[in-house]
């Protein structure tokens, strides 16, 4: 099945929606039996499927986290509030104390927080590696490491990862890896084929695709499910069915919003590649971004959210070019219908595995479904507010 029908027909099954286009909103905590045997065979299946108690999710959930797996390639998705929440998760579900975490020096930055604050604390000692180390990573392994840990593209500075060969080295080592995968969206990659053991998305951008529910999702492959699902129920993890019918309603448009992100997007990059303010694109499709040739490989299209670098650009210059915009608007997330810029600092003084050039200013950009005509033009106001 094409990814395109399966994004319209998963998590559609009859037992969920009772022959309802989409699978409805079923709100629950208690739910009740009329025997012992009935109650002991929720007991025995509250794992899979079975109608148990509210932090096991209900139907709404089971039909969203059937089609974000099969969409994955995995086996089972576990569901949280935020994608924050999902790494976090995650990592808590495979690390404790004394174990040594491999983790990429361009994740986003509360992911960095996470490792640097909560695990240190409880006793997770963490590498940041090069995201462009490839095969080099072996040399960062030690006895006590147990995850490696991958954002492909990097937020802001989007490297594009040599997924297959870090997961190679990992696994020859018994080491679990995990990706989020949120810039791909679970279209646009496979990550199971390239060797990943969990799979992880911030649904808030383009599953949902329009700005309104915060949502994460994990998804692990059958030597990784049982652990990931089992360590975030006892962490409490679960979400309201009112935001995964949300989630689900924006899968459902999934593959058109990307095309059109994604068209969107390389009209107005290859704009910007022509202005002499620019000193290069760090749009994975373009030759200018580290790891380009992976992407190529790896991947079947990019999306709205890419960055570029300008020669030079001083803090006032640099507000000028944000602010007032007709239609980008400065914002922290991206993937819903709307354009967002962002003019980013400050990456040299986060980053410790790699060094960033700070003289020469980076925005980054997503462009949303507005026509890109209108978006060139915004921007092009911009630059002549900002020289
Ligand atoms: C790749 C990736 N993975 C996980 C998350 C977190 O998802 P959540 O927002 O649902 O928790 C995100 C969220 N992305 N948000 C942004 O890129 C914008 N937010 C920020 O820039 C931001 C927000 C708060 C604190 C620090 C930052 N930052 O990245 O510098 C993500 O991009």
């Amino acid at each position: 099945m094409k990814k395109e029908t399966q994004i319209v027909s998963l998590g559609r099954d009859k037992k969920w929606t009772q022959g309802v286009i989409n699978p409805p909103v079923v709100r629950a905590s208690t739910m009740v039996f009329d025997t012992m045997e009935e109650m002991r065979f929720a007991s025995k299946n509250k794992a899979n499927g079975e109608l148990f108690y509210g932090r096991r999710g209900g139907p709404t959930h089971f039909a969203f986290q059937a089609a974000i797996s099969e969409l994955e390639g995995g086996v089972g998705t576990a569901l949280y509030p935020s994608g924050a929440a999902a790494i976090s998760n995650a990592l808590m579900s495979f690390l404790k104390a004394g174990d040594h975490l491999l983790m990429v020096d361009s994740a986003y930055e509360p992911t960095r927080a996470l490792c640097d604050s909560l695990l240190a604390g409880f006793g997770v000692e963490t590498t940041y590696y090069d995201p462009m180390i490839g095969a080099g990573i072996k040399d960062l392994i030690q006895d006590n490491t147990k995850v490696l840990f991958l954002e492909s593209p990097g937020s802001i500075t989007m490297e594009v990862q040599d997924v297959p060969t870090l997961s190679k080295i990992a696994h020859e080592h018994g080491i679990v890896v995990m990706l989020d995968n949120t810039w791909a969206s679970p279209i646009n990659s496979r990550p199971f084929d390239m060797g990943v053991d969990i799979s992880i998305q911030a649904a808030t951008k383009y599953i949902v695709g329009h700005s309104d529910v915060m949502m994460g999702t994990a998804t692990a492959n059958e030597a990784h499910w049982e652990q990931l699902r089992e360590n975030s129920y006892l962490m409490g993890q679960c979400i309201s069915p009112d935001d995964v019918y949300l989630a689900s309603r924006g899968l459902r448009t999934l593959s058109v919003r990307m095309a059109q992100h994604e068209k969107n997007a390389l009209q107005v990059a290859n704009w910007l590649a022509t202005r002499p303010e620019v000193d290069h694109l760090r749009h994975p499709a373009f030759e200018s971004c580290p790891g380009h040739e992976f992407f190529k490989r790896d991947f079947t299209a990019s999306n709205g959210l890419f960055s570029f670098v300008l020669k030079e650009g001083s803090s006032k210059a640099l507000t000028a070019l944000v602010e007032n915009m007709k239609h980008f608007k400065m914002g922290f997330s991206w993937g819903g219908y709307e354009s967002l810029i962002l003019s980013v600092s400050g990456i040299d003084s986060i980053r410790t595995a790699t060094t960033w050039d700070k003289s020469k200013p980076l925005i980054r950009l997503h462009i949303g479904l507005e026509n890109p005509d209108d978006l060139i033009a915004d921007l092009e106001a911009a630059f002549e507010r900002f020289n």
